[in-house]
């Protein structure tokens, strides 16, 4: 998206302009114009010989029994009269050429950048030209027109003649530096590049050297030995120090200095316009085609609208109950009383949820003191989740965030709506829902750049995760960001398998776009891994630092694709469940994690992890230490609150999207914006409905070593019991070491390998995860059909 990197528009239905056409029309719309300026350059033209008889004609435009000589008729004849008589002259004949030069960038599908460019400089020469002929040809009107005579009739009565003139020489000046971008230097080593050529014209003209080796070497030192290069068939260079001879070409070059002081001027110049060759073939390639779009391909995608989220009875803002504030002000003070803590100042923010009392304490009280009474203030205001924030950061206050009685729900509609998101310029927008001063908390997931989700069941973690998703799907484009969505629960984010076509990436032979099962899932992490390693390299040839240069670079057309270079869009992961993963992976799951968390930042692969159970095992130290960013429900207890968050805080929420949000430092209390599954049904619909690219983007292939066997089908190499097991196998129709094991009695090494050599047989099937492999030999018949065929070829 070349118009993506700058200002976004505010709402995401009118992020296009109103006047992009369709391709069709854009033919339809460039034939017209080019053909249409064709006939208007001819008419002006013809204008010139037909002017004089056309010109009774021009008040006779109704009448059908009139004809104008000019080549189109009456139209033709009021327009050039038009153009031609009263407007510039003979340099309204760049108009139709402009014309024509829109028309072609229109029926080719151009950008439009540097068409404007042209018509820039179209209209400075028409002016140019115009007041330029009314200056020299004030015999002949038709050259300048009335406008250039007009023109220069105004200003010769202010600048007088000379003035008019200077300023002529000073528009051509202007045109030449700024157009033909021609410099003193640059004139004067042409005229002397004119110069030499003419001279060495000259003299070759005078002396015709034969064609001849001897031609090199010096005359006339019969007494000194020539030392000949046996490769090139040439003097050597020692000769140098010899006196100038005449007919030695070489030789005079270079013991005659004073006369190479231009020459050497010239290749100064030459080399800097060497260094720039790359960079001027971007800007010509830009200049010609405009910046790279990689939105070109879904040109027509139009982003979800505003009206697929629900307003979920929320119109206004938080209703105010003075009364609830009034009573909650009287307990905080009265109880703060009790143990005898004056306060000097006391002030309200409402919030969604939670208000904020932040209080001001007499001078001399402890911090800590107030912080000891949590449980105390609790109880006196009868309330669960009260936090208390002592101090609060950056200001000299401490807060008491206390649950308001009637929590108002933070729509989605509400956060995507506000200015603050729409208005957002980051990479990855994410609007989390609002912060307990009621601002829309937005925060960009490529800065976090990893994020680690935490919550005890029912507390809204699904709905979080679909806020996060359904934030990016409202910012950016199909080719700008591409999902990998982890579901181990098997229902939480099927309904975005209908926006697989545009948004999500997968493993070349997978069927499913979401990922259910765990062998996948360790799969895809490391082709991730892959993918990580050659975008480092792409980054690496690019000579860049991270995925924003890198595509902004190749957006300006500095990245050749015959290079391997590519637009890369951002990756994001999400794993739901990941505490179920890291039981039955472990480490399998945990490295390449571990692996993308630390290293993935700089190439646009962001991970966003959740897990029910923010436990040591889960959440493990080198996961933890590389996701600085974490987001926590209510957890059950103040160990999983300072698991997942290194503070606790956790544990007093109130459930339903009430979140605390780290990035390292400051702990920032949230209500998640809410976003129900039939308005993420809704958006998939919206999406998915619309024009695809034709497969979900493809990860690289990673091939697994459990998944398929280097063993070769060699019959001869083949276990003694192989047979044996083929038959057990296909009788039972279940391909598993384990019954080999048992009914032969053989060890668990020894099965495995028959396993391997019955798939290399193709027996049985691929490795399956905790499944039976397939059994690809229906019945014994046909398995001493298929085994005596193998041996007989
Ligand atoms: N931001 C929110 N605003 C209002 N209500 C919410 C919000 N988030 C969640 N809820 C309520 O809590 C319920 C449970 O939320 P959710 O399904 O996201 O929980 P969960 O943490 O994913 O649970 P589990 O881990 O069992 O899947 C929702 O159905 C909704 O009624």
């Amino acid at each position: 998206m070349a118009k993506k990197a700058t200002k976004r528009k505010p709402t995401p239905t009118k992020r296009k302009s109103p006047f992009i056409l369709s391709k069709q029309n854009k033919i339809i719309l460039g034939s017209l114009l080019a053909l249409f300026s064709i006939a208007l350059f001819f008419s002006f033209i013809s204008f010139y010989f037909t002017w004089q008889e056309d010109q009774s004609m021009l008040t006779e435009f109704k009448n059908r029994n009139e004809e104008a000589k000019n080549l189109l008729n009456k139209f033709g004849a009021s327009v050039s009269h038009f153009f031609v008589y009263k407007g510039f002259g003979i340099s309204a004949i760049i108009f139709p050429i402009l014309l024509c030069i829109s028309g072609i960038y229109m029926f080719l599908g151009l950008d439009r950048n540097g068409l404007l460019k042209k018509w820039i400089w179209g209209l400075i020469f028409v002016i140019w030209i115009s007041v330029t002929l009314g200056f020299f040809a004030t015999e002949s009107p038709l050259l300048g027109g009335l406008i250039g005579y007009e023109i220069n009739d105004f200003l010769q009565d202010y600048a007088g003649k000379i003035g008019v003139l200077l300023l002529l020489v000073f528009g051509l000046v202007f045109i030449a530096v700024r157009l033909f971008k021609l410099t003193p230097e640059g004139i004067a080593s042409f005229f002397r590049s004119k110069k030499e050529a003419l001279a060495s014209e000259f003299k070759s003209s005078k002396k015709p050297e034969p064609e001849t080796e001897e031609s090199f070497l010096p005359l006339g030192q019969d007494d000194e030995p020539i030392i000949i290069d046996t490769y090139t068939h040439k003097a050597e260079i020692p000769h140098l120090e010899k006196e100038p001879v005449e007919n030695d070409f070489e030789i005079t070059v270079q013991t005659e200095p004073q006369a190479e002081e231009p020459q050497l001027n010239m290749e100064v110049e030459h080399i800097v316009e060497e260094q720039e060759e790359i960079d001027l073939l971007a800007n010509k390639l830009v200049d010609d085609f405009g910046e790279f779009d990689p939105t070109l391909e879904l040109g027509n995608y139009k982003f979800p609208t505003l009206e697929l989220l629900d307003q979920h009875g929320v119109t206004g803002g938080i209703t105010i109950n003075q009364q609830e504030l009034e009573e909650n002000k009287d307990r905080i003070v009265d109880t703060l009383k009790n143990y005898k803590i004056g306060i000097a100042q006391i002030k309200a923010t409402i919030g969604p949820t939670v208000t904020l009392y932040e209080i001001v304490p007499e001078a001399g009280v402890r911090i800590s003191k107030i912080k000891n009474l949590e449980d105390d203030i609790a109880l006196s205001l009868a309330a669960l989740g009260i936090r208390i924030i002592a101090p609060i950061p950056g200001k000299g206050t401490i807060g008491i965030e206390v649950p308001n009685k009637n929590a108002s729900i933070v729509s989605m509609r509400s956060v995507i709506a506000s200015k603050k998101f729409q208005n957002a310029e980051m990479e990855l927008p994410i609007a989390f829902g609002k912060t307990i001063s009621n601002e829309t908390f937005v925060v960009d997931l490529a800065k976090m750049p990893h994020l680690l989700m935490a919550g005890a069941t029912g507390q809204g973690k699904s709905v979080g995760l679909n806020a996060v998703l359904t934030s990016l799907l409202y910012k950016k484009h199909p080719a700008e960001v591409k999902f990998i969505l982890v579901d181990p629960k098997k229902v939480e984010l099927t309904l975005y398998n209908k926006i697989e076509r545009h948004f999500l990436a997968k493993l070349p032979d997978s069927e499913e776009a979401i990922i259910t099962d765990n062998t996948k899932v360790i799969h895809t992490l490391n082709s991730l891994c892959i993918e990580m390693d050659n975008r480092y390299e792409l980054l690496k040839l690019a000579m860049v630092r991270n995925l924003k240069e890198y595509n902004t670079k190749f957006k300006a057309r500095k990245l050749n694709p015959n290079d391997g270079h590519k637009f890369l869009p951002y990756i994001v992961l999400v794993i739901d469940e990941f505490a179920d993963l890291i039981m039955t992976a472990g480490k399998e799951v945990e490295t390449p994690v571990a692996r993308l968390a630390q290293l993935a930042r700089a190439i646009g692969i962001h991970l966003i992890i959740a897990t029910q159970r923010p436990s040591v095992n889960v959440i493990t130290g080198i996961i933890k230490a590389n996701f600085p960013a974490r987001l926590a429900f209510r957890v059950t207890s103040k160990i999983d609150s300072r698991t997942i968050l290194d503070a606790q805080g956790a544990d007093q929420l109130i459930g339903r999207g009430d979140m605390l949000f780290t990035q390292g430092n400051d702990v920032t209390r949230i209500q998640c914006a809410f976003v129900d599954t039939p308005e993420v049904a809704k958006i998939t619909e919206f999406i998915g409905s619309q024009r695809a690219y034709p497969e979900a983007h493809e990860l690289p292939e990673y091939v697994g070593e459990d998944s398929g066997t280097s063993v070769d089908n060699d019959i001869s190499e083949r276990d003694g019991k192989f047979r044996e097991a083929a038959e057990v196998i296909v009788i039972a129709q279940q391909g598993s070491a384990s019954l080999i094991q048992r009914k032969l009695k053989l060890g668990y090494n020894r099965a495995g390998r028959i396993v391997d050599q019955l798939e290399a047989a193709g027996i049985v099937g691929p490795f399956e995860g905790s499944k039976a492999r397939q059994v690809l030999i229906p019945d014994l018949a046909s398995l001493q059909i298929f085994l005596d065929n193998e041996g007989a070829s």
